[in-house]
C-alpha cells in the first residue's frame, strides 16, 4: 500500500524492512523494474523467508525429514499463485511446484463435534447426508433457505463481527459457532466474535450490498462468470513483466482449477528462490541480524533508518515497511502514529510437529486436516492438525518431471501439525514447550482415538510463533485510513506499507501480489 502517489529518481537509493516473502517479492519486482535502483533489504533475523520457515530435522534412525513451521500450501485460485508459480517458471524452478487435486483425500476437511468426534466438511451427497445428521449443521438448511428472505442491512457500511454477519444472514448464533469459527480459526487463529466483516468476508458482504442476499448473489453470479479473462491484477502483471498473453492466461486456467500448490522441499523454496536471485543483483545488498530500531526523515525530506547496532542508511528515497504495525510502532518517534501503530495486536500461534516412521495413524481420515470450532469445548486450546503426510502423498508435479524425479513406491509414515492457542492464548500465559506437547496428545487421544503409546514414540517439536498474525478487529478498514494518513503527514509518498497487515489478505499470494503492485506503481 502507497501512502502517497510517487515514482523513484533515477538511481536513488531505497531500504526494505523485512526480508519475509513481502519484502523479498517487492524487492525482485522493484529489481525487474527499476535496474537502476540500490536496494538494500534488511531483517532482523540471520535467516531470510520470515514466517515461510521449511526446516529439516533428523529422525530417529538419523534420516532428514522436512517439518513445516508455518505455511505449506497456497490457494490455487489466489491470483498471487499464478504470479508465485511464473515466477519460479522464470526461476527455472518450476519442476518443484505441486498440486491437490479437488477430488484428492488430501482436500477433504474435517471439524471437530462438540463430542468429540470428526464430522467430515461434505464434498460428496454422502458426506453431506453425515454431516446434516450431525449437531454442527443445527440451524445451517434452515437459515440458508431463510436466507434470501431476510433484510439486508440499513447502513451497509459500517463494519460488524464476523460473527454478526453470519447470525444477520443466517438467522442464527450456532452456525457461526459449529461452522464459521472453525474455518476462521484455519486463517487468522482468531475469535469469530472479534473479527472484522468487512475485512474478513468482503465477498459475502459484497454480493448481500448487490443483490439483498448471498444465495440470490451466488445464484447470479455463478452463470455470469467469464472464465477465459485474466483479472486485472494478472493483466498488469503479464503487460508490466512482458509475459505471453496465451500462457499467462492457461496457467492461471489451471491453477485456479487446484485447491492447493505446495512445493517439493517445502514452500520456503520460493523465498530462497528470490533471496538467490537478489543476491546475484549488484544493486541489491541484504543487511541480516540486524533490526531496525528507528526509521525518521532527514532535513532534506529523505528518510533515514537506524539499526539496533547503531548503524545508519541515510538519503533513502523511499523506504518499504513489511512489519507488523506493532513492530512499526517501536520505530517511529511520532506518539501518536506509535500508539495507532500498537492498536493492532497480534495473536501467537503454538505449532507442535509430529513425525513417526514406518506407520501410517491417519489411515481412517486421510485428509487435509481438522479444525476445532468455537463450539468444542476445547481445553487443550487446539485450533485444529494439518496432516502434512496425507498432504505430501497425494501431490502431483505441475509440471512434467527431470528424469531424476524420484518414482518409488511411498513409504508409509505419520506426519502433522498441530496448531494451539492463537486467541485463546494471552501472551503472558506461555508455557514450556513440553506443556504444548502433552496438550496435543491429550487432544489427539479423543479426537483421532491414537494411542499414548504410539503418540510417545514418535518425534515432536515445538515453535512459538509469536505475535504471527494480525488481529483484524472491527473497523480494520478505517484503522488502515488513519494510519495510511498519519504515515503521509509523517514521510510523503516516500514510504510504503505491505506485509500481511497491509495486504488484502493475510495469505502468501496476498502479500506477494501487493508486492508487485507497489513496486510497479513506485517504479513508473
Ligand atoms: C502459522 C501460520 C500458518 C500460515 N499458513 C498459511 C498458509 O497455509 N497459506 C498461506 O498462503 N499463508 C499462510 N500464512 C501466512 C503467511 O505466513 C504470510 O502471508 C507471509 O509469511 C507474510 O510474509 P511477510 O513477509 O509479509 O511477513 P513475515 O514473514 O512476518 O516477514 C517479516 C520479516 O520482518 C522481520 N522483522 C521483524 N522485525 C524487524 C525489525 N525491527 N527490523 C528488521 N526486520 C524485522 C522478521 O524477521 C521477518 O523476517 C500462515 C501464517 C502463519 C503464522
Ligand atoms: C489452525 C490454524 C491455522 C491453520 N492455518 C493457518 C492457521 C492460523 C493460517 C492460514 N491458513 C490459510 C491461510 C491463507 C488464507 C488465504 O487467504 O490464502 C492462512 C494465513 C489457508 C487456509 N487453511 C485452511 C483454510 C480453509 C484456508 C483458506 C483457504 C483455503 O485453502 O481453502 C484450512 C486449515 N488451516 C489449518 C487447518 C488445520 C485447516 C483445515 C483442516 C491450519
Amino acid at each position: 500500500m502507497l501512502v502517497g502517489s510517487t515514482k523513484l529518481a533515477a538511481n536513488s537509493h531505497i531500504a526494505v524492512v523485512g526480508a519475509g516473502v513481502g519484502g523479498l517479492s517487492f524487492s525482485y519486482f522493484l529489481a525487474k523494474f527499476r535496474p537502476d535502483v540500490n536496494i538494500t533489504i534488511i531483517d532482523g533475523s540471520k535467516r531470510t523467508g520470515g514466517w515461510i520457515n521449511s526446516a529439516t530435522i533428523e529422525d530417529k534412525e538419523k534420516l532428514p525429514i522436512l517439518i513445516e513451521k508455518g505455511p505449506r500450501t497456497l490457494r490455487g485460485k489466489s491470483e498471487g499463485t499464478t504470479l508465485i508459480v511464473d515466477t519460479l517458471s522464470s526461476l527455472d524452478q518450476k519442476e518443484f511446484v505441486y498440486y491437490i487435486e479437488k477430488n484428492s483425500v488430501a482436500n477433504r476437511k474435517f471439524l471437530v463435534d462438540k463430542d468429540d468426534s470428526l464430522v467430515q466438511v461434505p464434498s460428496s451427497f454422502g458426506s453431506l447426508v453425515k454431516f446434516l445428521r450431525n449437531s454442527l449443521s443445527r440451524d445451517f438448511v434452515t437459515g440458508l433457505l431463510a436466507e434470501p428472505f431476510r433484510k439486508s442491512r440499513m447502513y451497509p457500511c459500517e463494519d460488524e463481527s464476523a460473527s454478526d454477519f453470519i447470525k444477520r444472514r443466517f438467522g442464527s448464533e450456532l452456525v457461526g459457532n459449529n461452522i464459521f469459527s472453525a474455518i476462521f480459526h484455519g486463517i487468522y487463529a482468531d475469535d469469530i466474535k472479534q473479527l472484522s466483516a468487512q475485512r474478513t468476508l468482503a465477498p459475502l458482504l459484497a454480493l448481500e450490498a448487490k443483490h439483498g442476499s448471498l444465495v440470490k448473489g451466488m445464484l447470479g453470479t455463478s452463470t455470469n462468470e467469464k472464465k477465459s479473462d485474466l483479472p486485472e491484477a494478472l493483466a498488469q502483471y503479464q503487460k508490466r513483466m512482458g509475459k505471453d498473453l496465451k500462457e499467462l492466461s492457461e496457467l492461471y486456467g489451471q491453477l485456479r482449477k487446484l485447491p492447493m500448490i505446495g512445493l517439493r522441499n517445502g514452500l520456503e523454496r520460493f523465498p530462497k528462490a528470490l533471496y538467490m536471485a537478489l543476491q546475484k543483483n549488484p544493486k541489491v545488498q541484504f543487511v541480516l541480524g540486524h533490526p531496525v530500531s528507528q526509521l525518521e526523515t532527514d532535513g532534506n525530506g529523505k528518510c533515514q533508518i537506524s539499526l539496533a547496532d547503531g548503524h545508519q542508511l541515510r538519503e533513502l528515497e523511499h523506504v518499504r515497511l513489511t512489519n507488523t504495525p506493532a513492530v512499526m510502532a517501536t520505530m517511529t518517534r511520532d506518539k501518536q502514529l506509535a500508539q495507532l501503530l500498537r492498536q493492532v495486536k497480534a495473536n501467537t500461534v503454538v505449532l507442535v510437529n509430529f513425525y513417526l516412521a514406518k506407520t501410517d495413524l491417519l489411515e481412517q481420515y486421510h485428509s487435509f486436516g481438522y479444525l476445532v470450532p468455537q463450539s468444542n469445548s476445547n481445553k487443550e486450546q487446539l485450533l485444529g492438525v494439518i496432516f502434512d503426510s496425507v498432504i505430501e502423498q497425494n501431490f502431483k508435479p505441475l509440471a512434467p518431471q527431470h528424469s531424476s524425479y524420484d518414482q518409488r513406491e511411498p513409504q508409509k509414515f505419520t506426519k502433522f501439525t498441530a496448531m494451539v492457542g492463537g486467541h485463546y492464548l494471552s501472551k503472558h500465559s506461555l508455557r514450556e514447550e513440553s506443556y504444548y506437547v502433552e496438550q496435543v496428545k491429550s487432544a489427539l487421544l479423543r479426537h483421532l482415538k491414537i494411542s499414548q503409546d504410539q503418540l510417545d514414540r514418535g518425534y515432536w517439536e515445538v515453535t512459538m510463533a509469536t505475535d504471527c498474525l494480525p488481529q483484524f478487529f472491527v473497523n480494520y478498514n478505517r484503522w488502515v485510513a488513519e494510519t495510511k494518513t498519519k504515515f503521509a503527514q509523517n514521510f510523503g509518498p516516500r514510504l510504503s506499507l505491505g506485509g500481511m497487515a497491509f495486504s488484502k489478505g493475510p495469505g502468501v499470494p496476498d502479500v506477494v501480489m501487493d508486492g508487485f503492485q507497489d513496486a510497479d506503481a513506485l517504479s513508473g
